[in-house]
């Protein structure tokens, strides 16, 4: 195995989490008598884990939220997202066999995502993935998160990854920034939950289907 490591995000880039995360945040906020949200304020509720989502929820309700109200409402989510895991979640088109094909070259493969890691974790087991990455890391795993670059190269370290052979692949801009605050080549998707469009993000490269993942493409964009 080389020392090169593709990073995926995990949200909206792996597998497409929206109508359980559209479900769990509902059910948390219905507590409190908040209308429901649906999957399009999904991309400016996401991100930044389930404490900032709730948090967010409340904020586009114009429900004001204290600090100590929130540890029971972030249980409240994680209770009812992990009693349905792994729900309607599914990985998408063309990631195992573009996971296999990775695997094959010898690349490691990583998870490197803002979801909590106790969240992270049960949804890549039940869906099968687990084995293929060699490091997992959630938004809580260390002091700090994407868009610190610091996440991506912590991952890459539990990886047993080089720091300067580093591709990530991500849906949004706390990916793509992070890639770039580390001067690492990044591929955006389309397909996931960006508030604006990938285009603007600043990544080295647009893949629209995980076809397009191709050993040719990692090795170019790594250099
Ligand atoms: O769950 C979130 O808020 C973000 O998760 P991601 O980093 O895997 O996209
Ligand atoms: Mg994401």
């Amino acid at each position: 195995m080389t020392a090169t490591t593709i990073v995926f995000d995990l949200d909206g880039t792996l597998i497409d989490t929206a109508p359980d995360l559209v479900e769990s945040l509902n059910h948390t906020i219905a507590a409190r008598d908040l209308a429901p949200v649906g999957y399009e304020d999904l991309t400016h509720l996401v991100g930044q884990g389930a404490r900032v989502m709730i948090q967010r929820a409340f904020a586009l309700r114009g429900a004001p939220i204290t600090e100590d109200e929130i540890p029971a409402l972030l249980d409240r989510f994680i209770d009812h997202y992990e009693a349905s895991m792994p729900g309607k979640s599914r990985p998408y088109p063309g990631l195992i066999e573009a996971l296999d094909r990775m695997r094959t070259a010898g690349f490691r493969l990583a998870v490197c995502t803002n979801k909590m890691e106790r969240l992270a974790r049960p949804l890549l087991e039940r869906l099968e993935l687990t084995a293929y990455f060699e490091a997992i890391s959630g938004g809580d795993t260390f002091a700090f998160r994407k868009p610190d670059p610091e996440h991506i190269l912590a991952t890459v370290e539990r990886a047993g990854g080089k720091a300067d052979k580093v591709l990530m692949i991500g849906d949004s801009i706390n990916d793509i920034l992070a890639a770039r605050n580390g001067n690492i080549p990044s591929i955006a998707v389309p397909f996931g939950y960006s508030d604006v469009p990938v285009e603007e993000l600043g990544a080295s490269h647009i893949i629209g289907h995980f076809d397009e993942l191709t050993v040719e493409l990692v090795e170019r964009l790594i250099g």
